[in-house]
Order: structure tokens, then C-alpha cells, then sequence
């Protein structure tokens, strides 16, 4: 199926928040946080649930974007959501590798090479050969053998205090094993939340704002502790707004 036109005046908007595409010769990392959500700051209108929020339009500039990066990265409770696919659709043979925090690994049955539960999108994709094989992170206590899945594993040490996984930890290990550095990182709730505070790993936040109100049952962001952005620009859509920014 064929992508939604995006507007030519949105790239020039983008260009100063994306790293180079030339990822080859271009190697220091980047991170990319980016995702929609409502007026009320919900992106989904209730736990486990998958909700569009954005405007075809706006969804394609999500796989635009996606295409400045290697890897894109989401939680174990937006993988049980979504069901999604994670490719970038945008442009020809642009592959993007898969990576789901999943730190007591629940999707053990969903990537074991001997799943009887319905396929997932990551593993079909996988399987058929049209998607980059998937990369779990999973705490270092849990003792599987590798070759039993169809993922990759990454094994991270948790925090003493939080029981947390350390992002610079994730992603040094990311970076070292499969030579990934440009990170798009979509979310979900628990993960932006916790990035939003994080100035450090964050390079470019760019949110879209769709014409929506989700209720109070929907998924909230918002951080633990007020934060003002820099380098704000704005731009408006057929129907949603992006907002591109930095968060030092
Ligand atoms: N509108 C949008 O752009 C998006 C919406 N969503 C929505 O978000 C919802 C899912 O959000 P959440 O339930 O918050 O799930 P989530 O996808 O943020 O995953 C949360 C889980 O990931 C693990 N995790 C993530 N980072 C970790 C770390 N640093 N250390 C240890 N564990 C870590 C934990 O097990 C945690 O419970 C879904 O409804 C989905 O549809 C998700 C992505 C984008
Ligand atoms: N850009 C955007 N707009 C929305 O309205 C959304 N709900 C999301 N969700 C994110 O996109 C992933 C689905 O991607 P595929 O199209 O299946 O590849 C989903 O998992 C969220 O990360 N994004």
C-alpha cells in the first residue's frame, strides 16, 4: 500500500533534529524520541490498547523519519499492544533493526523457535525475510540459550536501586554487538516518561499532536518532574501538528 504524500515544507522543518542518513560514515550515536498523542497527552486511548492518533500523513513522516535510523526501539508493553510492524516503509530497502525492552522477558513464547501462539508482525517479518531480526533486552538473571529463539538477546545488569536497566547500558550493548547507532525510540508510556528526564541520551524530541482527546482512561505522558524544551519549532499539518525540539 502506498504511503500519504508529506508536505515538502515539513523536511526542512525536520532536517535540523535527524542525524545524516549516511549511517556508514557517520557513527556517533543518536537518539531519537518520537511519538503522537492527543491533546490530553494520552497516546493511547487505554492500557493495551493500540490507537491511531496520527494523520496518514503524519504516520508517513513517522516512516520518514524512521529512515535516518538502524534501529527502533519500544517496550515489551507496546509490542503486546501494537502487534507492530517496525519497518520503515518509506523510500526503497530501507531495513531497520527491531528492539524491545523486555527486561523478565514475556515475549519468551512470542520469539521461541517453537511458539504455538499466533505469530507476531517481528516474527513473520523475520521468518519471511522482510524484516531485520528482532534484538530483546532482558535482565542478566535470566538464563536462556540463545539459539532456542528468533531473536537476538541482550543481556543488561538491572540498577541496584530501581531494578531499572540502564539506556546508556542498552544502548552502548546495542551499539557493540550489532554495530546499531541511530536510535528511533517510539515508546511507549513507561519508556518516554522515563526518557523525557534523560537530556543525556535524548538527542531530538519530535511529537505529533493529533486532533483528539482520549479521555481519562487513556495512557498518559507525562514526566515525574516539571521540563521546558529548547530549540522548539513548530509546523502544521493537514490535520496534526509536529513539534520538534531538544531537550538540552
Ligand atoms: N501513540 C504513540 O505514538 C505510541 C503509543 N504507544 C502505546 O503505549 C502503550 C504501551 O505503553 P506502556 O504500557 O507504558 O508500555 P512500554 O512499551 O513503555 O513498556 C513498558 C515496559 O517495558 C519495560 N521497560 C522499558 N524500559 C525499561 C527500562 N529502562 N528498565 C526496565 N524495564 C523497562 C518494563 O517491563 C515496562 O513495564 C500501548 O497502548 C501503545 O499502543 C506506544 C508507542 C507509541
Ligand atoms: N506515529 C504514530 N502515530 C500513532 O497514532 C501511533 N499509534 C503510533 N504508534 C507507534 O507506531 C507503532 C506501529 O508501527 P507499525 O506501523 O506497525 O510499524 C506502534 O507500535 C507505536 O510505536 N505512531
Amino acid at each position: 500500500m502506498s504511503l500519504h504524500p508529506i508536505d515538502e515544507s515539513l523536511f526542512p522543518v525536520l532536517k535540523p533534529y535527524l542525524s545524516s542518513n549516511s549511517i556508514h560514515r557517520h557513527r556517533r550515536r543518536h537518539v531519537t524520541l518520537t511519538y503522537a498523542q492527543s491533546i490530553d497527552s494520552k497516546i493511547a486511548a487505554g492500557k493495551g490498547l493500540r490507537t491511531h492518533i496520527s494523520h496518514e500523513e503524519t504516520k508517513t513522516m513517522t516512516h520518514y523519519i524512521r529512515s535516518f535510523h538502524d534501529s527502533l526501539v519500544i517496550g515489551i508493553g507496546t509490542l503486546l499492544a501494537d502487534n507492530p510492524s517496525l519497518n520503515c516503509r518509506y523510500g526503497e530497502g530501507n531495513r531497520i533493526t527491531p528492539i524491545i525492552i523486555d527486561p523478565t522477558f514475556k515475549s519468551m513464547e512470542i520469539f521461541s523457535k517453537e511458539s504455538k501462539v499466533e505469530k507476531y508482525k517481528l516474527v513473520e517479518n523475520y521468518l519471511n525475510g522482510s524484516g531485520n531480526k528482532p534484538v530483546i533486552v532482558i535482565s542478566d538473571d535470566i538464563e536462556v540459550s540463545d539459539d532456542r529463539f528468533n531473536c537476538d538477546i541482550v543481556r543488561i545488569r538491572r540498577n541496584n536501586g530501581d531494578g531499572k536497566l540502564s539506556w546508556n547500558s542498552i544502548l552502548n550493548q546495542c551499539e557493540d554487538q550489532f554495530g546499531l547507532h541511530k536510535f528511533m525510540i517510539e515508546g511507549g508510556a513507561y519508556i518516554i516518561n522515563d526518557l523525557l528526564l534523560c537530556p543525556d541520551i535524548v538527542d531530538s524530541l519530535i511529537i505529533t499532536i493529533g486532533p483528539v482527546f482520549l479521555g481519562e482512561n487513556g495512557v498518559s505522558v507525562s514526566p515525574k518532574t516539571p521540563l521546558s524544551l529548547k530549540d522548539v519549532i513548530w509546523w502544521k499539518g493537514i490535520s496534526d501538528s509536529v513539534m520538534c525540539s531538544k531537550l538540552k
